[in-house]
């Protein structure tokens, strides 16, 4: 059998279940809750490169100010990112730093399919992407999968993370998240997700 074409190709990722512990993952969710307020809708980067919020392909609200967590994420990210590297046979990199958000998904809320690569304003680019889930449980929410695809974009799978779950990726992957369903649309219900992207 001959090798698929490169472009068809995936290329890796790691599902990393229980990254966050119960305790941990309630106190986010929970400071999640508390901070509603501060939650700002998602932007993307616009035809000229400025930042803005385009509804019809990103559609969710973020909170960057994850207080105490955000070190607490920072540091975890970084303690994993030599074994998946390693998983990836991605050459290991001298970090230059981890950015963190906080992202809410509520009814009708998605991301359309992109790729996370970034260069910011020092140079250094987003290499490895890690999202970990959130939610309330028992799950209030469906739909919200993230899809994950090809090189040439053409075939995906979906990903449907459990609570406290990492998904971990190459940052220059194809990947969307499909439209949640929140019946009631409470915040709390919401499909949360950290993002966490090592630069380098
Ligand atoms: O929440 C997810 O599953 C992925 C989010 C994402 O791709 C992003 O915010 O860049
Ligand atoms: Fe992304």
């Amino acid at each position: 059998m001959t090798a698929p074409a490169f472009i068809s190709q995936f290329l890796p990722h790691r599902r990393h279940a229980h990254w966050l512990d119960a305790a941990t993952t309630n106190a986010l969710l929970a400071y999640a809750v508390d901070r509603q307020a501060h939650f700002k809708p998602s932007k993307v980067r616009g035809e000229d490169g400025d930042r803005e919020v385009i509804s019809d392909q990103r559609s969710s609200l973020r909170l960057t100010d994850l207080g105490e967590f955000g070190p607490l994420l920072q540091e975890r990210a970084l303690n994993s990112l030599a074994e998946i590297c390693a998983a990836f046979s991605m050459p290991p990199f001298v970090p230059k730093g981890v950015q963190v958000e906080l992202v809410a998904h509520g009814d009708g809320a998605h991301f359309v399919r992109h790729r996370d690569t970034y260069a910011t304003p020092d140079g250094a680019p987003r290499r490895v992407t890690m999202v970990c889930y959130l939610h309330r449980l028992p799950k209030a929410f469906s739909g919200g999968v993230l899809r994950y695809y090809t090189l040439a974009g053409d075939d995906f799978i979906d990903i449907e993370p459990d609570c406290g779950e990492m998904v971990a990726f190459p940052s220059w992957a194809w990947h969307s998240v499909e439209r949640v369903s929140v019946p009631g649309d409470a915040f709390a219900d919401h499909r949360f997700a950290v993002n966490m992207w090592v630069r380098g």
